[in-house]
């Protein structure tokens, strides 16, 4: 499906949120979601809900095609079957999009899914995006390992150490920016990690999800810095850092 144009006021808007001048060595990571007035992220576990506006689902790929890598939880990458390919691109190219593209990471520790048969693999048999990187916590027997993937083995635990696992990413694939998608699981905990994350972008749907949704709420207070927002025809954006907490008064 094509996207629809991107708003000219958002690269303005998104240019200090990004890692377009990445002023220190570290993994630049941008944690990115859409939400309801209502802080849900779908209407229900195992749910995929629309909530975004096409203007706003440009400006998600907009934020792809400036990350290297994209990464997102067990739940999503089971419920949702996403292709996590950039559609956009300053040159209205619509072949080979693969070159765009961030690097798929996917945390899968228990191996429950599999690559082949995914939008994801479709999309790379197509050159339209790029093969994941599967972190999971054994790699799986010779037999078991799927062609086109990379294993990144995670073995100190069943809980990923995220300031770990950046690391390694980097040094291994030299993955430099990591946008963070999703789910709520896995915001929530980075939504604590202000020495880790570097941007906050979310859309907010003028739509209410309801009790039952999947929520974003951390388990404590998060006070945020350097608060900027956009205004679009059904949603608004808001662009902003995480502070860290001993800072505030
Ligand atoms: N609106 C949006 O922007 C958006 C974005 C992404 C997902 N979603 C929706 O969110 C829902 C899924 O979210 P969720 O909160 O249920 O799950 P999630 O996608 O955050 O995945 C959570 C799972 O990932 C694994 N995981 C997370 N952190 C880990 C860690 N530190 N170590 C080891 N494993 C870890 C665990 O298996 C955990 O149960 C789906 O309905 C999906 O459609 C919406
Ligand atoms: N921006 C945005 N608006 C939404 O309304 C919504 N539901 C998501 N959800 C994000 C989630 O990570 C999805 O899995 C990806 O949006 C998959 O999209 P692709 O198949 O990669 O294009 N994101």
């Amino acid at each position: 499906m094509k996207l629809s144009p991107l708003d000219e006021k958002l690269p303005n808007f998104l240019h200090d949120y990004l890692p377009i001048e990445p002023k220190d060595d570290k993994v630049f990571v941008t944690l990115t979601y859409a939400q309801s007035l209502d802080s849900k992220i779908s209407s229900g576990p195992g749910i995929r809900t629309v909530i975004s506006h096409p203007e706003t689902k440009t400006m998600t790929h907009y934020l792809r095609y400036h990350h290297q890598g994209i990464l997102i939880g067990t739940s999503t990458l089971l419920v949702d079957d996403p292709g996590l390919n950039c559609k956009w691109n300053p040159f209205n190219e619509t072949t080979n999009l693969d070159k765009y593209s961030p690097r798929p990471i996917v945390i899968d520790m228990k191996r429950q899914w599999n690559f082949k048969g995914s939008k994801m693999e479709q999309l790379y048999l197509q050159k339209k995006g790029k093969s994941p990187i599967i972190v999971v916590n054994k790699l799986p027997t010779h037999a078991d390992q799927e062609e086109n993937v990379d294993y990144f083995v995670y073995d100190n635990s069943d809980v990923i150490d995220w300031e770990l696992l950046f690391l390694n990413l980097k040094n291994k694939y030299n993955i430099k920016s990591i946008m963070v998608e999703g789910g709520g699981n896995v915001i929530n905990q980075l939504l604590l990690r202000h020495d880790l994350v570097n941007s906050l972008i979310i859309t907010i749907g003028s739509v209410y999800l309801g009790e039952n949704g999947v929520s974003v709420s951390p388990s404590s207070n998060v006070q945020l810095s350097d608060v900027k927002w956009w205004v679009g025809t059904t949603d608004s954006v808001l662009s902003c850092r995480l502070k860290n907490n001993k800072d505030s008064s």
